[in-house]
Parts: C-alpha cells; structure tokens; sequence
C-alpha cells in the first residue's frame, strides 16, 4: 500500500474531525460534572456513533480533495463548518481544549489564507524575512538599508480570548460581520486588529516601493492571552540568541480615550510607559466529607467563601499618584475642565481625594491600586455531600508603587486571615519597569509624532497599562517599551475587552493602517528635535 503524507492538523482533509465533533456535542448535551462522568459520557457516545455516519463521512473525500485542491491547498467550507461550530461550544469541561483547537485553526486560518492572499507583498519581498516560531508565532524581520542604525520592533497577537454567543453578542463573535460601520468580532479590539492593520501597512508601504532605512522586527505571538510562554517567549529567546538589541517596543496595552477620563476637553493619546504586576493566587479549604443531613457548623464552601468575601470587602490601599499614573494626570492636567485643571495640577495635595472619586469606577478604579478579582470558584461533587474540597482563584493586578512581595504578604496575613484557608501562589511578577519618555527617548517621540501627524490638535501623554501584554518579556532587549494602540475609544469600549460585542470601527481599522504606515516612515527620519538618533 502506498502511504501518502497527510498534514495531520487539516480538518478539512480529515472527516475524523466531523466525528470528533458529533462526539463532543453529545457529551456536551449531558453535561459531565467531573472526569469520571466525563469519560463514561465519552465512550457511550462513542459506542453509539452510527456507520452510516462513518461511511458518509468516508464518502465526502473525493469532494474534500478537489475542494482542497481548488483552494490551493487553503482553507475550505469543511474547514470552517468545523471552526463555526468550535466556537459556539462554552465555557466547561471543554475550555481548555477548546482554546486549543481554536489556537490551532486560527494558526492555519493565519498561514494559509492571510499569508497568500491578503499579504502577497510582504510573503514575497527579498527584503522581508518570516519564520514561524514554536510553530504558531510569527517573527518578520523587515531589512533597512542602513544596517548601522537599531532595529524596533513592533508587537501583537493572534490568540483571542473565547467567546459564546449565549452571551448575546449583536453578531455573531467569529462571523466578522460589519454593522453600522464597526467589524464586530473576537480579538477586533485584543489583538487581531493591530495584527491586520501592521500587515496592511507593511504591504502597502513594500508595494509603494519605499525601503526603510531602519530595519525592524515584527512578533505576533500565538499564546499571549495565555501568558506568552511559548510565543513570545521563545521569540526573545532567539532575538538573543542572535545578539538583538531593540531601540524601542510597541505593543498593545493603551489607546486614545475620548470621554473616557471625565471632566478631560477632547480625547487623548495616551502612550503606556509600563505597566501593572500580576499574581493569581489559589485559595482553597479541605476538610472530610461528610453526609449532608449532619452538617458540621462550618463547611469548605461557607470559610472560603467568607475568605473571599473579606478579600472584595477590603480592596488593597489607594496608591493613586505614585506610579507613571501620576505623570499621566500631570501632563494631561492642563486639559481638564476647571477646577479639575487646578486639583490634577497638584497631585501632591489632592491625590487622595482623586482617588476616592476614581475608585468609584471599576475602569479608573485600576489606576489607584492594586485590584482584586476572584475569578473561579470550585467545589462539591454531589448536592447531598458536604463538599471535602473548595477553591477560588484571585487575579490581582499590582500597582506600581506597590511589589509582589509586599501584595502576597498583605493578602497572607491580614486579608484572608483564617489560617483554615491554605493560600499558594500560581505565578506573578513585579510591575515592569517605567519606560522613558522624556524628549530625548526615540521611540516615545517618535510614537508621538506619528499621533500628531495623523491627529494634529490630540493630547498625547504618557499611560499606563492596567492589564498585562506580551511586551513584559521584552524587557531585556529593550529599556524602552510602550503599549498604546491608535485606535479611538469612546465610554462602554473598555468592557468590550473579553467582553460581549467587541468591535472595531472602519476609522479605527484604517487608522491602525495608517499610524504603522507612518510610522514605518518616522522611524528614518534623521532626528529628533535636539536629539541623538540612536538614544535608546
Ligand atoms: C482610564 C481608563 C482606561 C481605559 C482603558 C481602555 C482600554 C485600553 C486598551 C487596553 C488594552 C489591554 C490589552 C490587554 C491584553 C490582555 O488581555 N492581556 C492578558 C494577559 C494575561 C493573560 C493571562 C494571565 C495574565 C495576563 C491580561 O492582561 O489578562
């Protein structure tokens, strides 16, 4: 028998995934609650799979083969049957392996489709170099003609968080779809839309002729939404293995606010210099099981969720006015209708009342400290057994005046406070270092510029990123990284982050289009106003 190579992960090649699918609708049907009815559910379902089923799958190959062939070898409708239907499964035993699946069909979504069709320019020019790395992250490096001068490099992300259409969505998350004047869709806003608007711009500038003189790189991560470890990760490793030093980073984490910040005249641009630390920890509690008609005065479930009651009662302190927040408000003080101008004006005197009033919205409320947000909670198994075991996750974003070391032993020793709940650490890290932005620093000015030429009267000042971004691995290939987006957003749009109805509008898409198209340009220009070209 002669054995063809098969590409393994092509679900339009390969009915077993139409199976595959049939297999997890029914088992999603009966809802597992734990491993064992998870398994039990699987090869039942299993068992019952009809052969007319199989053979008709089986006799769909030849149309597979010319469908496939008629695509060159890119993606077709079996393809995306499957993919439209991945998304609508939701949040449970799934999760995982869903956010799997759909990592690997936007992987080949991304390779096969977007490289061939939407960017022929930039897959085919001498003078741009891609790699794929840990298989679904892409490394561009476009050459300048002045190898002397140091490279920047520009990044984004592919991954997106998951999205249900149970959570009703105005369009469907993955469709795409455009409605009065916004594309609507899951990663339009985090991050598939700084992805499509660097591209674009690389393909028009490269198809315009133009040669920069300043050579860059360009990182879109596969694995940000789940730290970056293998993305980005891998993708500074071998930046240096190779000895790369970068002049500047620019990646997600900021935007321009219009009517956001309130009592600010007009929006502003607001160039993210750092950004917040992150720990999640695990609280949990155990005790024997026990039966339900002789309840012991205190269950798992009652002392930790008491626990994590005491932690969203007591929020950590305010620090408002004592990290890169404070410089923002300064700079943009001048701004503000009166008296807010006079109060932002003098942050040493009034930071504390500020701070009361932003903490009143959950948005301004992560500029004044370090949040807290319990985001899973797990327990019991039956509903007349006294659960034996209870979890919860909390997701803390650290301020910048504040270290993890001093956040863990707040939370250890005063906050939680009942030494019945054992509290481990699952990862964090220090807020990332301050960026500087002062007139001399190349890539603030420059980021600046490209603002201004496109939006000449706009406040531009140095942010803060209250999230976290694929650029905290970066810091030791650059002392300078800025998170800021050229995309307008207006109040409800920072909800649409993970949220339902995420969305771009046509001028925030072509906008993105031209900001990279600019910036490509800036970047050569010979100086700064009284400054060295290569300070970094
Ligand atoms: C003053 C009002 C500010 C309003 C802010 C408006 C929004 C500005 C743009 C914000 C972009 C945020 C980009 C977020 C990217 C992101 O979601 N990253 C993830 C990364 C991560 C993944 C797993 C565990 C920890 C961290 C995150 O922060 O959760």
């Amino acid at each position: 028998m002669n054995v063809l190579e098969w590409p393994s992960q092509s679900p339009d090649l390969n009915p077993i995934e139409n199976l595959w699918k049939d297999l997890k609708t029914a088992v999603h049907k009966r809802s597992p609650s734990n491993l064992t009815e998870l398994e039990l559910f699987c090869k039942e379902e299993w068992a019952k799979m009809s052969v007319s089923r199989c053979a008709n799958l089986v006799e769909s190959y030849p149309k597979r083969f010319a469908a496939v062939i008629a695509a060159k070898g890119g993606s077709t409708k079996y393809y995306f049957m499957l993919y439209e239907y991945l998304c609508t499964l939701d949040f449970s035993v799934f999760y995982f392996l869903k956010i799997m699946i759909i990592r690997v069909m936007y992987h080949f979504a991304f390779t096969s489709q977007l490289s061939v069709t939407s960017f022929p320019t930039v897959f085919s020019s001498s003078k741009v170099k891609h790699e794929l790395v840990a298989n679904y992250s892409h490394l561009f490096w476009v050459q300048g003609s002045r190898p002397e001068l140091q490279p920047y490099m520009l990044l984004a992300h592919t991954d997106v968080v998951p999205a249900s259409e149970d959570d009703a969505w105005e369009v469907p998350p993955f469709s795409g779809d455009e409605k009065d004047g916004f594309i609507y869709g899951r990663g339009t806003m985090d991050d598939k839309g700084s992805v499509m608007g660097i591209l674009a711009a690389l393909e028009y500038i490269l198809m315009k002729g133009y040669t920069p003189q300043r050579g860059f790189y360009i990182g879109l991560g596969h694995d940000e939404e789940v730290h970056g470890l293998n993305g980005a990760v891998n993708i500074v490793r071998l930046l240096k293995e190779r000895g790369v030093k970068l002049l500047f980073v620019l990646d997600e984490g900021s935007a321009i606010l219009d009517g956001i910040l309130k009592g600010l005249d007009g929006p502003a641009a607001l160039i993210a210099t750092s950004e917040k630390g992150a720990t999640v920890l695990k609280l949990s509690v155990s005790m024997p099981p026990s039966h339900a008609s002789m309840p012991p005065r205190e269950t798992t479930i009652g002392i930790l969720a008491a626990a994590v009651k005491r932690l969203e009662e007591n929020p950590m302190k305010r620090l408002f006015g004592l990290g890169p927040e404070g410089g923002m408000f300064e700079h943009l003080a001048h701004k503000f209708r009166f008296p807010l101008n006079f109060v932002m004006s003098n942050l040493w005197l009034f930071a504390p009342l500020i701070a009361r009033i932003m903490e009143r919205n959950e948005t301004t409320n992560a500029f004044v400290r370090t949040t807290t947000a319990v985001t899973m909670f797990n327990a019991g198994v039956k509903e007349n057994v006294i659960a034996s075991y209870a979890e919860a996750f909390v997701n803390m974003r650290i301020h910048s005046a504040q270290t993890l070391k001093e956040v863990h032993s707040v939370q250890r020793w005063s906050t939680v406070g009942d030494p019945r709940v054992k509290i481990e650490v699952v990862y964090g890290f220090d807020p990332l270092p301050i960026s500087p932005y002062d007139e001399t620093s190349f890539g603030f000015q420059i980021i600046k510029k490209t603002v201004l030429d496109m939006f000449p009267s706009m406040i531009v000042a140095p942010g803060m990123c209250i999230a976290n971004t694929d650029s905290r691995h970066f810091k030791d290939l650059s002392s300078s990284i800025y998170r800021f987006t050229p995309a307008i957003y207006k109040p409800g749009d920072a909800q649409r982050f993970h949220g339902i109805n995420e969305r771009t509008s046509r001028e925030n898409y072509e906008g993105m289009v031209q900001f990279f198209f600019r910036l490509f340009q800036n970047c050569d220009i010979k100086k700064l106003p009284d400054v060295s070209l290569d300070h970094n």
